[in-house]
């Protein structure tokens, strides 16, 4: 089945009837991209997030996509990590990894993941440093606009208070406008440690993909994309707004059913 699809500016939104047509089009979109990025500069760097995101992206590890990609020329990272052991069941790597990564050949030495034995600030603030060496040397592009990186594609999910990544409504993290990853310590989804990739990081991205499912997220979807009054306006979610880039949502028909309809 083709998805519905509403699109409003440089947002797309992207509903679907089922999980399975959901991760075939996440699947298609994400090959897409891949492609647009390995002509324009060779590689493919990708942040991911945790949560249900991960299991949504499988059909990657299935023909034709298995097949048809250069898995060498992706470069792994995440737009936010609990601070955990990586082989912690809390941890958005060890997620990754048993439930996607391991399923492809990717290289090893291309998972970008946090040194899980210093503390969140520590941890912060090391794998800023990694990003911004492997900005020097373009494995990952440099904003038109600004300093900041430019993720070939962030790839996020969101929860029914509508955080993403690891910014929560109301929390100051979503102010911080000079780091690229920051860090909290009081996180009111568990763990309550996290680094997390900040609002001008994530909105340098040249594609940002955000996925929800499941009538849970209804209101968090509605909050983030219809044009509403104040009440919306603490919306993380909606906070994403990519400046140059392109915002791609992936719904499910429970998901959208708050959304009204706007093309
Ligand atoms: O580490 C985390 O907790 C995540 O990165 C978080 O931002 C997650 O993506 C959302 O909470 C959605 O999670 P679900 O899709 O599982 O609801």
């Amino acid at each position: 089945m083709v998805p519905e699809v509403l699109i409003k500016d440089r947002m797309e939104v992207r509903i679907h009837e089922s999980l399975e047509e959901l991760s075939i089009d996440l699947a298609d979109q994400i090959e897409e991209l891949y492609e647009q990025s390995i002509k324009d500069h060779g590689v493919f760097a990708v942040a991911l997030s945790g949560g249900s995101i991960i299991s949504l992206m499988r059909k990657l590890s299935e023909a034709p996509y298995n097949k048809m990609i250069d898995w060498s020329k992706w470069y792994i990272f995440w737009a936010d990590e609990r601070v955990v052991a990586k082989n912690h069941v809390d941890s958005n790597y060890k997620l990754a990894k048993d439930h996607l990564l391991t399923k492809l050949p990717i290289v090893p030495s291309h998972f970008y993941s946090i040194n899980d034995s210093v503390t969140a600030e520590e941890a912060a603030s090391e794998y800023e440093f990694v990003i911004r060496q492997l900005v020097k040397t373009r494995t990952i592009n440099v904003s038109d606009i600004s300093d900041c990186p430019k993720f070939d594609l962030i790839l996020l999910g969101v929860g029914p208070d509508g955080h993403v990544a690891s910014l929560f409504p109301n929390h100051p993290a979503l102010e911080e406008k000079s780091e690229w990853v920051t860090f909290i310590t009081n996180s009111p989804k568990p763990p309550l440690e996290r680094i997390t990739f900040t609002l001008p990081v994530i909105n340098s991205a040249a594609n940002v993909i955000v996925v929800a499912t499941g009538g849970v997220k209804a209101e968090a979807v509605h909050m983030a994309i219809d044009d509403m009054g104040p009440e919306c306006q603490d919306s993380p979610a909606r906070m994403i707004q990519p400046s140059v880039g392109k915002l791609m949502w992936f719904l499910d028909d429970e998901a959208a059913s708050k959304l009204t309809r706007f093309s």
